[in-house]
């Protein structure tokens, strides 16, 4: 089963509800094939724009083209997106085949084409000895195996993905994630995925576009904006980050509270350094900073200090091995901080 690629381009849209604006001054373009997210906090209006581009939703201002095509005048069955719902949205009485050809049906496909799309559909998905069951009789992950199926099998341009995999329970949505981009691979699909689960997006997209209150906070590679985030936001968001206050002075970052700490590309007007848990290094003497343990949590196969130091709470990841931590509450610490790249926030 192939799809033509085309890729998507949004110019200076806007978008509100009644008075409320939900979407301002998007713009950006997602190249043919690739595996784009949405990414943002709940109500930052990733679902609005991603409906926007389905068709669904208030009219918004501005341009969505997908390919050469303006479709943002055009009603949702004619912009040639296939969209999957958290919801999944299988109708409860007819099985799975006749969810598949429904849409084919719809679309006044002549019956004997419908039957091997549907087959190839159900293949691609490996859903084909399942064929013959009800919604009822499938587990989560195979209803929305159905549902991407039932999506695929029109053949659109675009795949739309809102919210896939959150109804799943966490280990069957590692796999679907998985299962997902490898669909999306084979098929080569232009894909567009929401979730407010960065470490779904981190691990499917080859960029993603992280949105807050309805405005585009940056777009790029997973690793690129966790390592050069583009304002406080996008770097609290990304991970776990210590954010602390201060200014440049020469080749230094010269924090709040006082300490000197060295920077590869110094940036004028910097007012923040983002110093990630895994980049701060704790020991019982000889470090930079003196600070003390105020909190201790085992994660598992990190070890997650946080530490009161004269730049407030930083937070701090080691590494576990076998054995008993070794800073206790209340203890006293000092940091060594490897701020040589650490990201600089203007805003
Ligand atoms: N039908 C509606 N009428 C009025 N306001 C709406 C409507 N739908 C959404 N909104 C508002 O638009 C904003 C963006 O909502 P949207 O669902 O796009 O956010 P989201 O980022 O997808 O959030 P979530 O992760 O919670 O789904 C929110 O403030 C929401 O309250």
């Amino acid at each position: 089963m192939t799809s033509s690629k085309a890729g998507i381009r949004i110019e200076d849209l806007h978008l509100s509800f009644g008075a409320t604006k939900v979407l301002e001054g998007i713009n950006m373009v997602i190249e043919p094939g690739e595996f784009f997210a949405f990414l943002g906090p709940s109500g930052s209006g990733k679902s609005t724009l991603l409906r926007a581009i389905a068709g669904f939703g208030p009219t918004p201002h501005g341009r969505i083209l997908i390919g050469d095509r303006d479709i943002a005048n055009l009603p949702p069955w004619k912009r040639n997106v296939g969209m999957v719902f958290q919801s999944y949205a299988l109708w409860p009485h007819m099985s799975v085949r006749k969810n598949v050809a429904f849409g084919l049906e719809e679309r006044k496909m002549p019956a004997r084409e419908i039957g091997p799309k549907v087959e190839a559909a159900l293949e691609t998905v490996n859903l084909l000895n399942l064929a013959d069951r009800m919604p009822a009789q499938l587990s989560g992950g195979q209803q929305q195996r159905v549902a991407l199926a039932r999506t695929i099998a029109i053949e659109p341009q675009v795949l739309l993905l809102d919210e896939p995999l959150s109804n799943l329970d966490a280990a069957l949505r590692v796999q679907m994630r998985r299962e997902l981009l490898a669909l999306q691979r084979k098929l080569g699909l232009t894909t567009i995925f929401v979730t407010h689960d960065q470490e779904e997006a981190n691990t499917t997209s080859d960029r993603m576009a992280v949105l807050n209150k309805g405005v585009i906070q940056q777009i790029g590679t997973p690793q690129a904006l966790y390592d050069h985030p583009a304002n406080t936001f996008v770097a609290g968001f990304l991970g776990t980050a210590n954010i602390l206050n201060g200014t440049i002075q020469g080749q230094s970052f010269m924090t709040a509270g006082g300490q000197r700490l060295s920077v590869a590309k110094p940036v004028e007007n910097a007012s923040r350094i983002v110093l990630r848990p895994q980049n701060v290094q704790l020991t019982a003497a000889g470090g930079d900073i003196p600070g003390k343990v105020t909190h201790r949590e085992f994660l598992g196969s990190q070890i997650r200090y946080l530490v009161e130091t004269p730049d407030g709470q930083i937070i701090v990841d080691t590494l576990h091995s076998t054995g008993i931590p070794p800073y206790d509450e209340g203890a006293p610490v000092f940091l060594t901080i490897d701020s040589h790249s650490a990201p600089l926030l203007t805003d």
